[in-house]
């Protein structure tokens, strides 16, 4: 590995340039991959993996930066994997320490990267051993990850910094093992505070090995992570269209917003989801942990379950959660991004200083690994919808880029109140670029909700809102920390046994004391105006016609599988009273009206 400065004439930029169309044969990959592949639906390269394939596999340094949702992973995995199932072939392992590592800088990428690996070998039918550690394991579960050792191991800077120090994983052995490095959402890394880590952690990685280092957006972190560990890299930078407009947000993805006060937020969000007016599945962002709770509590009362994700919560519940909801097991996920916060703490004292706060504070610990919308590849997801606005333009692309990824189409709604037009004017101009012309805007008012909709509502909501009280958010939210730490441990050793349960990742539970009263439950028809009734049907028929989830056969194989065991241990866990089962669906809005919206 050497300084980057005088090897810049190897570097290619490949913006703009059309990208050939090759498939993933001709991209010299093994059968078995292809094979492995075709099972998960995954037919023809994305165009970074058309590029970054090749020179992966001649075993060239390469840094990528393409747009969120473009296939990054597999455009690492796949050669990764390709290069160890020919070693595996020619010569037995003496390796004390892995050969390949990826680093990622949260717990949640982790999992989503090790699960990727892990369904790949499966399907491949190979030896290959692939291990996953986070957080603080404790001595014994380092030596039980790294005895063997592992092929792949999955991990953060911080995890192998500490497998180092104990001396469970020896500086000598990674010198003379370690083949290949991966640094996944590089650009994220020194913002989660791993700066020192990964400096340290430099000293111990050979000359020989290929760094790769995969990012969504360019930052001065990513150029000095380029210095400190590539040697003769090949810069690849893939928007999939050169025009300049779409560059930052993927171009399948249709951005809308509402104006708004902040008081009606809640009216607004009711009526788009009430009214059917987004497809499913909905993620959708808050910026507090209180304004998730207040939401699902909110929208509870109408019928509409949710599930909140947030760094609260313990870790085997916000992997569990985000495991259910990508298996399709519920449709609304309420997630607290505090990805904006972190950036803003950028030095290692800052992060000490916060760790200092959270441990203090342990009814409220935060965990510091948590990282809910860089990178985690939510399955399916057809509409964002930023009930808060984020606070930097570049949360709000991380943000929309959870819909709309690889060849998926996908919708994004911003509700707007006065006091976020600062943000949003700054959006706008970050995704028109260097255009000022105030016309020229990629985010459309959204079409679909009139006035007259949102104002039939507004008696019925703003009496619920009044009903969702601080106290109700804040009993709301100990209540759910309770039952997720409760669950937490069991769901864990109950997976272990019963990985494929998922009957027991249904966190869309309801928190209220009262179930929803069934007069909230159904919109009568008459309540609705015309074109909004318009609007639900082509909404549904566009459904309809594209499949439930707009998915592409992903969930598949989870179907049938839900195990009910009569006398699971587990289901005694529940977030959700006895008697809180709910009754009465299909009473109406208004007093004696018969006709209602479908729900
Ligand atoms: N060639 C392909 N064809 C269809 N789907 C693909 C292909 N490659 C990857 N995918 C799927 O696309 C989704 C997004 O991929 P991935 O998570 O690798 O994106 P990413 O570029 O890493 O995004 P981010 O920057 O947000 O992390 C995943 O569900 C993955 O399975």
């Amino acid at each position: 590995m050497s300084n980057v400065e005088e090897n810049d004439l190897h570097e290619e930029n490949q913006e703009g340039e059309e990208v050939q169309e090759l498939s993933f044969e001709e991209l010299g990959l093994d059968p078995r991959l292809i094979r492995a592949l075709t099972k998960k639906n995954i037919e023809k390269p994305t165009p970074i993996q058309q590029t970054g394939i090749p020179l992966i596999l001649e075993g060239k340094d390469v840094v990528a930066r393409a747009k969120t949702g473009s296939g990054k992973t597999f455009a690492y995995l796949l050669p990764l994997l390709q290069k160890l199932l020919s070693d595996n072939n020619t010569s037995p392992s003496k390796a004390l320490a892995p050969t390949a590592m990826i680093l990622v800088p949260s717990r949640e990428l982790c999992q989503q990267v090790y699960s990727e690996v892990l369904s790949l070998i499966e399907l491949c039918r190979v030896q290959l051993k692939v291990v996953q550690l986070t957080g603080e394991p404790s001595f014994s579960e380092m030596a039980t990850a790294l005895s063997g050792p592992p092929h792949i191991f999955v991990s953060t800077p911080a995890c192998v910094q500490r497998c180092l120090s104990s001396g469970v994983l020896q500086a000598k052995s990674v010198h003379d093992s370690l083949s290949v490095l991966i640094l996944d959402e590089a650009d994220l890394l020194f913002t989660y505070g791993y700066e020192k880590n990964l400096k340290d952690l430099k000293t111990h990685i050979p000359k020989k090995c290929q760094c790769l280092l995969m990012s969504a957006t360019s930052s001065d972190d990513v150029e000095s992570l380029k210095k400190l560990y590539l040697h003769n890299p090949y810069i690849l930078t893939l928007p999939e269209v050169g025009d300049g407009k779409d560059e930052i947000v993927p171009k399948n993805v249709q951005q809308f917003w509402i104006q708004c006060s902040y008081r009606d937020k809640l009216l607004y969000i009711l009526a788009i989801l009430k009214l059917d007016l987004v497809q499913k599945k909905v993620l959708i962002f808050t910026n507090t942990i209180d304004t998730s709770f207040r939401l699902k509590l909110y929208l509870e009362q109408f019928g509409i379950k949710s599930a909140v994700l947030n760094a609260e919560l313990p870790v085997n519940s916000r992997l569990h959660i985000l495991e259910g909801f990508n298996a399709g097991l519920f449709d609304y996920l309420i997630a607290t991004d505090d990805s904006d916060s972190k950036e803003k703490d950028q030095t290692d004292e800052n992060k000490q200083i916060e760790k200092k706060k959270f441990k203090k504070n342990k009814k409220r610990k935060v965990d510091l690994e948590f990282g809910v919308v860089r990178g985690i590849d939510f399955k399916n997801v057809h509409t964002v919808i930023n009930f808060d606005m984020p606070t930097t333009a570049a949360g709000y692309v991380h943000r929309i880029g959870r819909t709309g990824r690889a060849y998926n189409t996908g919708q994004s709604v911003s509700i707007v109140s006065p006091e976020e037009m600062e943000i949003f004017e700054e959006i706008k101009l970050f995704l028109g670029g260097e255009n000022e012309d105030k016309d020229l805007t990629y985010i459309a008012p959204f079409p679909l909700l009139e006035k007259n909709a949102v104002e039939f509502l507004r008696y019925r909501a703003e009496d619920v809102a009044r009903s969702v009280t601080k106290i109700a958010v804040k009993e709301a939210r100990a209540q759910d920390l309770r039952n997720e730490i409760l669950n937490s441990e069991k769901l864990k050793a109950h997976f272990q046994e019963n990985p494929r349960d998922l009957d027991l990742l249904k966190h869309d539970k309801l928190l209220s004391k009262k179930p929803p009263a069934p007069h909230l439950r159904d919109v009568p028809e008459y309540l609705v105006d015309p074109t909004t009734q318009q609007a639900s049907k082509f909404v549904k028929l566009t459904r309809a016609a594209f499949g439930r989830n707009n998915n592409n056969g992903n969930n598949r194989g989870f179907k049938g599988r839900v195990n009910k065991k009569a006398g699971d241990p587990l289901k005694t866990f529940s977030s959700q009273g006895k008697g809180m089962k709910r009754k009465g669906i299909g009473k109406e809005f208004g007093p004696k009206q018969k006709k209602k919206q479908d729900v």
